[in-house]
């Protein structure tokens, strides 16, 4: 652990010579899942889940109450769903009001991706296919350390408006209580199925099922490394939106950037764990020195400075590269969750960039306003699965059906049967012939 006290951002400028000097620095980040803890949680996780396959709710009670201090029984793990609209009245106007305007947000933003997406009926001869909304959703609200009521908003409200008919929200009672903000977030996301167990044992309940948790169709949701490994270990038997890993921030910044507003957001990626990471980009050795001064000044009132110190001293760079070409280089090869461009023509890079979970254009895009109020969700791809995954949107809650409507003459009727047939024998499949045969036309089958 980092002295918060003796740190200094500026042990974080780094001026690499060459490309491959900046991405050998860069490594550690890539690394941040795979410490030598990884493989004690994939054990523990295991043992977890194995006993809520066998035992069902007994086996999610026995690890609620160790881990979690969880007390009562399996009738307890429900929620009561008039505590919700009560939740939601004890928030102060100013906080509902503010929640109010982010659900409109979201939802304006989401109804209108939906709306770019269509049915393709087949006409007679062709295929298309068919969107559905998945029927039974599990929403895995984080709440060990800390209350994410912003993240049931940025996942309900999409599996929602995606049409979505169950959602059943699920999110660790902490000291036998879940906290009311996430209560007051599930009212105001229309779920009223909500469940007060968190871990792992509340991913294998969803994915099983138990006596008395229905099974679910997906799990989406961050969590932390226990709960990301339980996902990863039921995907198969349920689908997931994705592996959420540690988060984190890339800004690519020029001279022009204010070294204020960069550190800021810096540090406000920073404190989110231990094992965020935050990395500025820039071509300007002036702007890093700044930003690392501004850092230091931002860090001393920060309530949570121990975990900012302690993630920018393992994870955070202050990164002066040759150019703005090498900094769009270096950030395709991070693929990070958020970028934000600081830049004198921000739009002029967003073509060059091709892999990012969510990119903020401009300085005053800051990805703060991504957690809370901009419509897209601020669930990410993160740890540089931007690289070949999306944010959870409104597909992340549907899923497509193939639709096929046979040929379009009898002449193509006819050929594609010769072909099938042919294509069925070459890999040994003689009922495949024969079913393809039956809708042959011709005058002759057995010529074929
Ligand atoms: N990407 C996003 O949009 C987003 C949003 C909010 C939060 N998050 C992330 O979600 C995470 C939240 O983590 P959290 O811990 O506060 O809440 P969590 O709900 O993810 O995890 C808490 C649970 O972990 C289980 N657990 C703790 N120690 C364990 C152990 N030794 N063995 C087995 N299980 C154990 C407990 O059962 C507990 O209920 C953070 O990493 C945060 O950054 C991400
Ligand atoms: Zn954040």
């Amino acid at each position: 652990m980092s002295d918060p006290s003796i740190f200094s951002a500026n042990s974080r400028i780094f001026t690499p010579a060459s490309p491959i000097e900046a991405e050998n620095l860069l490594r550690p980040i890539f690394d941040r899942s795979e410490d030598a803890d990884a493989q004690e949680v994939r054990e523990a996780v295991r043992e977890i889940l194995y006993d809520v396959r066998t035992k069902g709710d007994a086996g999610v009670l026995k690890w609620a109450s160790s881990l979690d201090g969880f007390s009562g029984d399996e009738k307890a793990f429900a929620i009561d769903p008039e505590r919700l609209p009560v939740a939601w009245n004890s928030l102060p106007g100013n906080v509902r009001e503010a929640f109010q305007e982010a659900k409109k947000r979201i939802c304006d933003y989401h109804v209108s991706a939906l709306s770019l997406l269509h049915d393709h009926l087949p006409s007679p001869g062709k295929a298309g296919f068919r969107l559905t909304p998945l029927e039974r959703v599990g929403i895995y609200v984080p709440g060990g350390t800390a209350a994410y009521p912003s993240t049931v908003l940025m996942t309900a409200l999409v599996a929602k408006v995606a049409g979505v008919k169950n959602i059943v929200g699920v999110t660790p009672a902490r000291n036998g209580e879940v906290p009311p903000s996430i209560l007051a977030a599930f009212h105001l996301s229309g779920v009223t199925e909500v469940i007060g167990i968190g871990g792992v044992q509340a991913i294998g309940a969803l994915a099983f099922g138990t006596e008395s948790v229905m099974r679910v169709d997906k799990i989406v949701g961050p969590g932390n490394r226990f709960v990301a490994e339980a996902k990863r270990q039921v995907f198969g038997l349920v689908d997931i939106d994705m592996i959420a890993g540690p988060t984190e921030v890339v800004i690519i910044a020029d001279e022009t950037a204010n070294p204020r507003w960069v550190a800021a957001d810096l540090l406000a990626q920073a404190e989110h764990d231990t094992r965020s990471s935050a990395i500025l980009l820039t071509d300007s050795l002036v702007l890093a020195k700044e930003t690392a001064r501004e850092m230091d000044e931002m860090l001393g009132s920060l309530p949570r400075s121990a975990i900012a110190t302690e993630s920018i001293s393992r994870y955070g760079y202050l990164m002066v590269v040759g150019g703005m070409d090498e900094a769009l280089r270096l950030s395709d090869r991070i693929a990070p969750e958020h970028l934000e461009l600081h830049v004198v023509q921000p739009m002029t890079l967003v073509p060059r960039l091709a892999h990012a979970g969510a990119i903020f254009i401009g300085e005053s895009s800051a990805e703060v306003f991504g957690d809370y109020m901009y419509g897209p969700s601020h669930v990410l791809p993160t740890s540089g699965s931007a690289r070949f995954s999306s944010p959870v949107s409104v597909e992340t809650f549907m899923k497509r059906t193939s639709l096929i409507r046979g040929f379009g003459s009898p002449e193509e009727q006819e050929s594609m049967v010769r072909m099938t047939a042919l294509l069925a024998r070459l890999e040994g499949l003689e009922g495949h012939a024969r079913s393809a045969l039956q809708r042959a036309c011709l005058n002759d089958k057995e010529t074929i």
